[in-house]
């Protein structure tokens, strides 16, 4: 898990121009992942011909989901922010906002596992405008003696005024920072990786400072609500992958997966890709290639992770390949469980002072629900900076986390789980530490029409899906721009209505009220103030009564989550 934070730009979801013609400047873009998807979906709807080719046999990349007997299996539990706009009107121009929660105000249950106790980072309801917001939740925050807790609110506010551009804070471990600027061992484990090790995926100690700034400042003090958490209600790939290649497809793009590109080069005014369908021969298989295999297109955004952009840049590009593959990277494992019987009874609950991280309860979300041993609960624990367990076997793994469990939870020790397995992305971010903004490319390469896309390039954000799509979508404005294509501007997510100058309500300290929403027609501008339903346990993505934009209801005959919708830092 991995979360993101920040609001530079408001990404916006346009709609295609009628009369184009096959004369539209041809865009091919490489990876289907989050980056390459919004790519193509914003130059599809800016009215270019758009071929996307996916290396897997589906769209989705590092979100993604297997089939496991009944269930559906995701292979990294993803969580986003409010303030992760970009993904959010992804999320909207596909029309799976609804398939997600988003909390009403940050809300995180936290178990304390030396004393077994309970406490919360939680917002308060009171309307304070930013930063003030944040002290309610730091004071209620048990885990740390009430001194601790106001050094830490202090060093908030410092963190928050760093330059995360300025070389100096990008040489800086956030580890070193945090012992300089009063915060001891304590609040570092407590509440500062609590934050910021599944953001940045390493512990504080080896992660970039500038990154650690960006998050807490987006994340926290930039808006009130900007932290508030969201989640899948249904498998990544259904609320990713299925959904890109339903949306693209109608819009008119050409989207082939089980496609590899294997080189790229400029020819003419254009690029030549070489491509093989199905993992064997040349890609004449691939409908638009020639006899040799190859695509042509009039531009290229290569929206792969790292190596792999590595391996294919062509002749004259910057960066140069070796400075990509010096970025690196940390492995995230989940320990998936089941249990016979419930063992937490929210949607999520972090811990402190345990192996444990994070634990998701993916009961509905992976059919288990439907599909039972009824009572059964699965539960997806989330572990970041995991290289201490990813090269550990199996069955260590398992005991080891089996008993942690049944230390924390009186349920865990009655019954044992039903079943156990664990998945591994040993590559799922890049190695997010000092001196690694340097290391971030831009999209621009230096070669017309030529971009580059994806988490790692230089978004100013974190490895997140934040990140992924707003490569995207910078990838598409550098290329498109110069080809005579207007690039239809992504507007921002429906909840979070625009004021006249343009600004987040949070931005100016506004609060937005409770109960009602802003909703967006399918093309993008808030139509009309709806009443959502405060029972609807996709909290802020609640589905208004009546909308008519609701064509894929969450599954049904499932325990729903009582989430309270929300916590505040
Ligand atoms: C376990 C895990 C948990 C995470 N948790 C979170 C979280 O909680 N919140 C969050 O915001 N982010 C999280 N992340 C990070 C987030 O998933 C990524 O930042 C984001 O999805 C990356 O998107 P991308 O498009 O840049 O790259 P990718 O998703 O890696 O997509 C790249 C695509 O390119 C394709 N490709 C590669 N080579 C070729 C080729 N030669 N030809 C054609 N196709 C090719 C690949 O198959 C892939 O589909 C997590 C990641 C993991 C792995």
């Amino acid at each position: 898990m991995t979360t993101g934070a920040g609001a530079d730009v408001a990404p916006a979801w346009g709609t295609r121009p009628a009369g184009r013609t096959d004369e539209r400047p041809h865009l091919a873009v490489v990876g289907g992942g989050l980056a390459g998807m919004a790519a193509a979906l914003l130059a599809v709807d800016s009215g270019a011909r758009v071929t996307l080719l996916e290396a897997r046999p589906r769209l989705g990349g590092a979100t993604t989901s297997f089939r496991r007997g009944q269930l559906w299996i995701d292979t990294g539990q993803h969580v986003f922010m409010r303030c992760c706009t970009a993904y959010r009107g992804l999320l909207q121009r596909l029309g799976v906002e609804h398939l997600t929660t988003l909390q009403s105000r940050l809300d995180v249950p936290v178990l304390l596992g030396d004393s077994l106790t309970r406490t919360r980072l939680r917002r308060t309801r009171v309307p304070l405008p930013a930063p003030l917001h944040l002290a309610p939740a730091l004071l209620g925050y048990q885990a740390l003696p009430i001194a601790e807790r106001l050094r830490a609110g202090l060093a908030a506010f410092q963190l928050g005024r760093l330059d995360q551009r300025s070389p100096a804070v990008d040489e800086q471990s956030f580890g070193t920072w945090l012992s300089t600027h009063g915060q001891g061992p304590a609040a570092t484990k407590a509440l500062w990786e609590l934050l910021t090790v599944a953001t940045l995926n390493v512990p504080a100690a080896d992660a970039s400072l500038g990154l650690a700034a960006k998050v807490v400042r987006t994340g926290l003090l930039e808006g009130a609500a900007a932290g508030d958490l969201g989640w899948a209600e249904v498998p990544l790939s259904r609320l990713h992958g299925d959904a890109a290649m339903e949306t693209l497809t109608a819009a008119g793009a050409d989207v082939r997966t089980g496609v590899k590109v294997r080189s790229i080069t400029a020819a003419g005014s254009g690029w030549e890709l070489a491509v093989t369908a199905g993992g064997t021969g040349r890609g004449a298989a691939v409908p638009g290639t020639d006899d040799r295999g190859v695509l042509r297109a009039d531009a290229v955004v290569l929206a792969v992770p790292p190596p792999a952009a590595a391996s294919l840049l062509p002749a004259g590009a910057e960066p140069e390949a070796a400075r990509l593959r010096e970025l690196g990277d940390s492995p995230i494992i989940n320990v998936h469980m089941i249990y016979p019987r419930p063992v937490i009874d929210g949607p999520f609950l972090a811990v402190v002072d345990s192996p444990i991280q994070w634990i998701f309860d993916r009961t509905v979300s992976s059919g288990l629900a439907a599909a039972g041993p009824p009572g059964a609960q699965y539960l997806a624990l989330s572990q970041s900076a995991a290289e201490p367990w990813v090269d550990r076997p199996a069955n260590e793994l398992r005991t080891l986390f089996v008993e942690e469990m049944a230390r924390l939870f009186p349920a865990a020790r009655a019954a044992g789980p039903l079943e156990v397995f664990v998945t591994r992305e040993r590559t799922a971010t890049f190695r997010q530490v000092p001196g690694s903004l340097a290391l971030r490319p831009g999209a621009s390469t230096g070669l017309t029409g030529f971009a580059l896309a994806g988490t790692w390039t230089d978004t100013g954000w974190p490895a997140t899906m934040e990140s992924a799509v707003r490569s995207g979508l910078t990838a598409v404005r550098e290329n498109l721009a110069g080809m005579g294509v207007d690039v239809n501007e992504p507007r921002g997510p429906g909840p979070q209505a625009r004021r006249t100058d343009g600004r987040l309500p949070e931005q100016v300290g506004e609060s937005v009220p409770v109960g009602t929403e802003s909703v967006s027609a399918p093309g993008g501008g808030a139509t009309a103030a709806q009443v959502r339903d405060p029972q609807d346990p996709r909290g802020d993505n609640a589905v208004p009564a009546g909308s008519a934009a609701v064509v894929r209801p969450l599954p049904s005959g499932q325990p729903r989550h009582t989430s309270t919708g929300g916590f505040p830092v």
